[in-house]
């Protein structure tokens, strides 16, 4: 079913149930958004997930003049991540210029799918879904131990 509840004071907004604060999650992707280096495509990006520790790591796009080479937000979230410590991402939300909610690109799906799996939960405009909706029939880490 999907949730679109109104918070009820909780601050969980869109997704209550889920217990995650997705309003304080697209506060920091719009942070991270104004700080986009997007020169090229003039198309900013800002991404947040919270971690499984409760911290939130976010991250935005950063373009360069060899166009092939452009980091997308996700890029910088996941080494953001990693350079706090790690974990596992519980929750992800992506947003434009305009604030608008955006979905990852395919390549930043796997990139994201790495750190939080098939739980992660992803908002979209029908409120959050778990990756495994995002990215169906994933390839993963599991693929690897299984074929070593
Ligand atoms: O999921 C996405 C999709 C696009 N972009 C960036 C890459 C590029 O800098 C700009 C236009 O594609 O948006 C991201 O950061 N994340």
């Amino acid at each position: 079913m999907t949730d679109t509840g109104t918070d009820g004071g909780t601050g969980e907004g869109a997704g209550t149930g889920t217990g995650v604060d997705w309003a304080a999650l697209k506060d920091e992707a719009v942070r991270a958004m104004g700080h986009a280096y997007a020169p090229y495509s003039k198309f900013p990006v800002g991404a947040a997930a919270l971690v499984d520790d409760g911290r939130i790591v976010s991250g935005c796009n950063v373009e360069n003049a060899s166009y092939g080479l452009g980091l997308c937000a996700e890029c910088g979230l996941v080494s953001a991540l990693q350079a706090t410590g790690g974990g596992r991402l519980v929750a992800f939300t992506c947003v434009d210029g305009h604030e608008e909610l955006l979905m990852p690109c395919g390549r930043c799906r796997q990139l994201l799918y790495e750190f939080g799996g098939p739980e992660m939960l992803l908002e979209t405009v029908d409120g959050p879904r778990p990756m495994s909706e995002i990215l169906p029939y994933a390839f993963g880490p599991d693929d690897l131990s299984r074929g070593a």
